[in-house]
C-alpha cells in the first residue's frame, strides 16, 4: 500500500483519537456495558477492601464492636440497617459475597472484551475484504497483491489488539482511581503527596522510553516487508530460483527480521521497563508511606491497614495501566493503517452507476474515439480506437506487442474506464449499466489466466455452479480438455494446486476456455487465449468454438495469424491506433502491416 506505507508516524493526538473513537462508535452499546461493568467491579475492589478495617477492628476487640467512627461507623451503620450481627464470620460472609460479585464482573469484562476485539477483527477483516473484491483493478495494479492480503489478515487483526488494551486500561485506570479514592478518604494530605510523586515518575518513564507508537509503525512495516518477501519466495519460488533471486530475497527478508527484531525486543523491553521499574519505586514509596503514616497521621489500625493495602495495590494498578496505554499507542498504528486501507478502498471503488438496463440481447457493440491511459504511467494506450461488430459476427484484434489489443478487451469487459470516447451496445453507453450485469454478458479468457486451487470441476464451473453433467463434458470436449482429463488422477476431481501447479500451460489455458463456454454470455473475448498450445490443438479449439450453437459475438487478440484467417473483419493495431482493416484476404492483398506479419509467420 503505497499511500499507507508513506504513512505519517507522527500522527497528531487527534488522528489517534479519531481512530479510537470510530472503534469506540463500532459496538457502543457493549463498549458501554464493559466500561459499566468496569466501574461496578473497581467499586466492589473498594467495598472488599474496606472490610479490612472492621476486620482488624472486631479481631483487636475479640468478641464484637458496638459503635465507630469513619469506615468503622459506615460499617456499623450497614449491618445495623441489614439486621445482621457485627461479628466475624458475618463479616467474613459480607467480604466474601462483596469478591465474588467483584471478580465475577471482572469475569464478565474479560469476556465481554474478548468478544469486542473479535468481533471488530472480523468486522475489520470483512469490510477489507468486500470492499477489496469492489474495488477497481487499477487499485489492484497499484497496490501489489501482497500488501491487500497483508492488510486483511495480519493488520486487520493487530487493529483488534487495540482494543484489547484500550479496555483494559480502562479497567486497570477505573481500579487505581478507586485505591487512590479509598486512600484520599483516610488521608488526604498523603495521598496527594503520593499521587504527585507517582504521576512524576510515570511522566520520567514515559519520556525517556521511545514513544510506544513510533517502535510500533516499525514493527508493523518491518511485518510488511516480511510478508512481501515471503509472498515473492512463495507464489515466485521458480522464478527466484531461475533467475538466482535466492539472495537477493533472502537479503531482504533479514532486513525486515532484523527490523522487526530489533524493534519488538525495544518495544517489549520498554513496557518491562515501565512495569519493573515503576513496581521498584511504588515498593519503595510504600514503605516510606508506612512510616509517615504511622508517624503523623491519626488513623486507627484498620484504617491504617486499608490505607497501606490501597496505596500497596496502587502502584502494580498503575504500572499496568501504563504499560496497558503504552500498547494501545504500539498498536495503534496497525489501527490506523487498517482503517486507512478500508478508505482507500472505498475511493477506489468500481463504479455504481445502474442508470440503464443491460439489454436483453446484444446487437450491436461500438467503440467511438476511444482514448485510455493507465492511471500508472503517462503513456496513452489508446489513441483514438473506432470500430464495431455485431452479433454473430467474429473479429481479430492483430499486432506488436505492446500495441493496445489486451486493454481494448479489458475495456469492453470494464476493467477501466476509457479517458475519452464511448463504448456502446445498441446505443447505449456500457459506463451506463450495472457493472455486474453487464459482465454477466461477457466470457473472457486471458493468456495466463488464473486457476483456483480447487478441482477440475470447479474451475470449470466457476461461471455456472449448476451445470450439468453433459454441460461440462461438452465444453470440455471443444476446449480439448478431454484430451488430458484421463492423466489427471481423479479426473474432474482432481485438484489443481495454487494456480494450477499441476497443469501446463496449455493444459491451464484449456481449462480456462472450458470454463468460459460453459458461462453463458453473448460475448466471448480470447486474448490470446490459444498461445500456448500447439497449432493442431488449437486449429481444434477454434474450429469448435466457430461451430458452438451458441451465438456469439467473438472477439479473438492473437499472435498466431492462422488462427483468425475466417474472421469477418481483423483490425491491425500499432500504437494505440487501428492502422487497418478487412478480411484476412482483403488485408493480404493490401500489403501493410498484415501483410508482413502474415509473411513472417508462414515462412
Ligand atoms: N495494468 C497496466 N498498468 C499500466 N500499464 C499497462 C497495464 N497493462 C498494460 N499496460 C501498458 O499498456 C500498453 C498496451 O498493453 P496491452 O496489454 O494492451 O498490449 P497488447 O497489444 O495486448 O500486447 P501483447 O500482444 O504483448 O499482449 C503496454 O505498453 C503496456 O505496458
Amino acid at each position: 500500500m503505497s499511500d499507507t506505507d508513506d504513512l505519517d508516524i507522527d500522527l497528531t493526538w487527534r488522528e489517534k483519537g479519531r481512530a479510537l473513537w470510530r472503534v469506540a462508535k463500532f459496538q457502543p452499546k457493549f463498549a458501554v456495558l464493559v466500561i459499566a461493568l468496569s466501574i461496578i467491579a473497581a467499586a466492589f475492589e473498594g467495598f472488599g477492601l474496606s472490610f479490612l478495617t472492621p476486620i482488624v477492628e472486631v479481631a483487636q476487640s475479640g468478641a464484637t464492636v458496638e459503635e465507630g467512627r469513619g469506615l468503622l461507623g459506615t460499617f456499623l451503620s450497614i449491618y445495623d440497617a441489614l439486621g445482621v450481627p457485627f461479628t466475624m464470620s458475618y463479616l467474613i460472609v459480607g467480604v466474601t459475597a462483596i469478591m465474588t460479585i467483584r471478580f465475577t464482573t471482572s469475569f464478565l469484562v474479560g469476556w465481554f472484551r474478548a468478544a469486542i476485539e473479535t468481533r471488530y477483527v472480523r468486522f475489520l477483516q470483512e469490510e477489507a475484504f468486500n470492499r477489496a473484491l469492489e474495488a477497481e483493478i487499477a487499485y489492484f495494479d497499484e497496490e501489489g497483491s501482497d500488501d491487500i492480503l497483508n492488510a486483511i489478515v495480519t493488520q486487520a487483526e493487530y487493529a483488534g489488539r487495540v482494543i484489547r488494551f484500550a479496555l483494559h486500561s480502562v479497567e486497570q485506570g477505573l481500579l487505581a482511581a478507586m485505591y487512590l479514592l479509598l486512600a484520599f478518604v483516610l488521608a488526604p494530605v498523603l495521598t496527594i503527596v503520593t499521587g504527585v510523586f507517582l504521576g512524576v515518575i510515570i511522566f520520567i518513564f514515559r519520556n525517556v522510553l521511545d514513544a510506544g507508537y513510533s517502535l510500533g509503525d516499525e514493527v508493523a512495516d518491518a511485518k510488511e516487508g516480511i510478508q512481501t518477501n515471503a509472498q515473492a519466495g512463495t507464489q515466485g519460488i521458480r522464478e527466484v530460483k531461475l533467475f538466482g533471486l535466492i539472495e537477493e530475497l533472502r537479503s531482504g527478508f533479514t532486513k525486515a527480521t532484523d527490523k522487526f527484531e530489533r524493534n519488538r525486543i525495544k518495544l517489549l523491553r520498554n513496557e518491562s521497563a515501565i512495569t519493573n521499574f515503576y513496581q521498584l519505586t511504588t515498593a519503595v514509596t510504600v514503605f516510606v508511606l508506612i512510616y509517615l503514616a504511622l508517624t503523623f497521621s491519626a488513623m486507627s489500625v484498620g484504617e491504617l491497614g486499608v490505607f497501606l493495602f490501597a496505596m500497596f495495590r496502587l502502584g502494580p494498578k498503575v504500572s499496568t495501566l501504563n504499560k496497558h496505554i503504552y500498547r494501545v499507542e504500539g498498536e495503534l498504528p496497525h489501527l490506523v493503517r487498517t482503517q486507512q486501507f478500508i478508505e482507500e478502498l472505498e475511493r477506489n471503488r468500481e463504479p455504481m452507476v445502474q442508470s440503464q438496463p443491460v439489454p436483453d440481447s446484444v446487437d450491436l457493440i461500438e467503440f467511438d474515439d476511444v482514448w485510455f491511459s493507465y492511471d500508472s504511467s503517462d503513456e496513452t494506450v489508446l489513441r483514438g480506437i473506432s470500430f464495431n461488430f455485431s452479433s454473430d459476427e467474429f473479429v481479430a484484434f492483430v499486432g506488436s506487442s505492446g500495441a493496445g489489443k489486451s486493454t481494448i478487451a479489458s475495456l469492453l469487459a470494464r476493467m477501466y474506464e476509457p479517458d475519452d470516447g464511448e463504448i456502446r451496445v445498441d446505443g447505449e453507453n456500457i459506463a451506463n449499466f450495472p457493472i455486474q450485469k453487464w459482465r454477466s454478458r461477457i466470457t473472457v479468457v486471458r493468456q495466463d489466466p488464473h486457476i483456483f486451487n480447487d478441482t477440475l470441476w470447479r474451475n470449470v464451473t466457476a461461471g455456472k455452479r449448476d451445470a450439468s453433467a453433459e454441460e461440462v463434458e461438452k465444453v470440455c470436449e471443444i476446449a480439448q480438455l478431454t484430451e488430458f482429463l484421463s492423466d489427471l488422477p481423479d479426473g474432474y476431481d482432481t485438484v489443481l494446486g495454487d494456480q494450477g501447479v499441476k497443469l501446463s500451460g496449455g493444459q491451464r489455458q484449456r481449462v480456462a476456455i472450458a470454463r468460459a463456454l460453459l458461462k453463458d454470455a453473448e460475448l466471448l473475448i480470447l486474448d490470446e487465449a490459444t498461445s500456448d498450445l500447439d497449432t493442431s490443438l488449437e486449429n481444434d479449439v477454434h474450429e469448435g468454438i466457430e461451430s458452438m450453437e451458441n451465438e456469439y459475438s467473438i472477439l479473438v487478440i492473437a499472435h498466431r495469424l492462422s488462427t483468425v484467417t475466417n474472421a469477418d473483419r481483423i483490425y491491425t493495431m500499432s500504437n494505440g491506433k487501428i492502422i487497418e482493416s478487412g478480411t484476412h484476404d482483403e488485408l493480404l492483398s493490401n500489403h501493410g502491416k498484415y501483410h508482413n506479419l502474415y509473411s513472417s509467420q508462414i515462412q
